[in-house]
């Protein structure tokens, strides 16, 4: 059935629409299967993702037509669709009236991923109008309050030095603290890897108070305070509450610089604002271990790391991974500098839509992947500036010296781009950098060619 007549509208224009303030606009790869017609499969696209199903049924009244999804814009040589939903489709809260994302999710990223018509549909960027933003409850806690506890300015105040623990899993909890403490004596910053909870090896109970002693001690040796992102992903969430609950107890005077990490694509929506909403005093860590499934250039469905970024800074998320724009392990390029910009600005320009925060505060992008000292100045060049929380645990427990050195080795790596130094001559000048290279020496060799004998190595 052909209901192009009602879920489309080719003649309404995006900026009248925006204008509006009442839509919500979502930009689609969209591909019909063979045989379909490609507004006859967008209007169908549309109404199942609104008001419609496959056929008229008879209980439809006016009332249900005006909030009808309507296709306003398509190109078959691009695959573009664009879909302008009506704010009231969207359900809200009983107990606050807010808007809340899996609604969001459900509607325009649900049922339309499995039609038989469409062959894909994958989403590169939505648009919020000020309504909406407004119903989102966004960060509660931002960088600059890690920026406040580590003593830094508020504004600007630059590189966060991480590691995550590792090895990944395996670690006991005497020898788990410890190697805490090591990249503590150089660094600012430890998350637990995501597979990292409750394991019957190292149960939560018994190396949390480790961790927290570790804490005390590297920050009365360095005199600088210390910062722990401890995963409370679980798949009820009580016992995320119960976890978080013992963090908090467990650091007792240091709970402010307790993170929680939430694994938030395996976990779901509703884990994020449980967390955003029960823990509103504590940073927010979006971890988004398993996203690549969807937002992989590969794959043809569901959303791009784009969008996954710009849910996360609507659902409260105080950082998320953003992964490293090519310059460490995991997929992306160096044009994922906009998901940056998109979760730190007031205002921004996306792949398609120019979006307006309205003061909501921003998501730090958390950088981890593969990354070390020697990768680092690349990425900063690239983004542009430091302000972010870089996790590195291969750059740093793979550094040859110690834990300490490799988090060293990271703060020297921004210290040198940010001053606009060579980094083999800033690298002569400061030793954990330096033995960077040689820890490194397959980054070093592609990175900085001939520093083996700029650097007097000769090993
Ligand atoms: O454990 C790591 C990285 O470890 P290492 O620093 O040893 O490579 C993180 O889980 C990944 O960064 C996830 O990817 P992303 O950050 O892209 O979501
Ligand atoms: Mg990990």
């Amino acid at each position: 059935m052909d209901q192009s007549a009602r879920y489309a509208d080719l003649s309404l224009k995006e900026e009248d629409l925006i204008k509006g303030g009442k839509h919500i606009l979502v930009a689609y790869k969209m591909k019909p299967k063979a045989g379909h017609g490609y507004l006859e499969a967008a209007a169908h696209f549309a109404a199942e993702s609104s008001t419609g199903t496959n056929v008229e049924v008879s209980t439809t009244d006016d009332f249900t037509k005006g909030v009808d999804a309507l296709v306003y814009l398509i190109d078959e040589a691009t695959e573009d669709m664009r879909i302008a939903y009506p704010l009231e489709l969207f359900d809200r809260n009983m107990t606050d009236g807010r808007m809340m994302i899996v609604s969001f999710l459900t509607l325009v990223i649900g049922n339309n991923q499995g039609m038989g018509d469409i062959e894909h549909a994958k989403i590169h960027d939505f648009y919020m109008p000020e309504r909406a933003i407004q119903l989102f409850d966004g960060p509660a806690k931002d960088i600059s309050d890690m920026w406040r506890i580590l003593g830094r300015p508020i504004v600007n105040g630059g590189y966060i030095a991480g590691t995550i623990i590792k090895p990944k899993l395996g670690l006991r909890p005497e020898p788990f603290a410890a190697a805490a403490y090591q990249f503590w004596l150089g660094g600012d910053f430890i998350k637990n890897d995501e597979p990292q909870g409750n394991q019957v090896f190292c149960p939560a109970k018994k190396v949390y108070p480790l961790v927290y002693d570790a804490m005390k001690r590297a920050q009365d040796e360095t005199g600088q305070a210390k910062l722990f992102s401890a995963n409370i992903t679980a798949d009820d969430h009580y016992e995320m509450c119960a976890r978080a609950d013992f963090i908090l107890e467990a650091f007792g005077p240091d709970a402010d610089k307790v993170a929680f990490l939430v694994d938030g694509f395996v976990g779901g929506p509703g884990m994020i604002t449980t967390a955003r909403r029960q823990y509103p005093s504590q940073y927010l860590h979006y971890h988004r271990a398993g996203h690549g499934m969807i937002t992989s250039p590969s794959a043809k469905r569901g959303y791009t790391a784009f969008v996954l970024g710009k849910i996360s800074r609507l659902q409260g998320a105080s950082g998320i991974h953003v992964g490293t724009m090519g310059y460490g392990k995991m997929e992306g390029d160096a044009s994922d500098k906009v998901i940056c910009y998109m979760l730190e600005r007031d205002e921004c320009q996306g792949p398609v839509y120019f979006q307006k925060w309205y003061g909501m505060k921003p998501t730090t992008s958390i950088i981890s992947g593969g990354m070390n000292a020697l990768r680092l100045p690349g990425f900063f060049e690239n983004l542009g500036h430091g302000n972010v929380i870089n996790t590195s645990g291969g750059g740093a427990y793979g550094h040859i010296d110690s834990p300490a050195a490799g988090a060293i080795s990271l703060r020297q790596s921004y210290e040198c781009w940010k001053s606009g130094a060579d980094p083999i001559e800033y690298a002569k000048e400061h030793k954990e950098f330096a033995r960077a290279f040689e820890s490194f020496p397959g980054d070093a060799d592609k990175l900085y060619p001939g520093w083996r004998e700029k650097l007097g190595v000769h090993k």
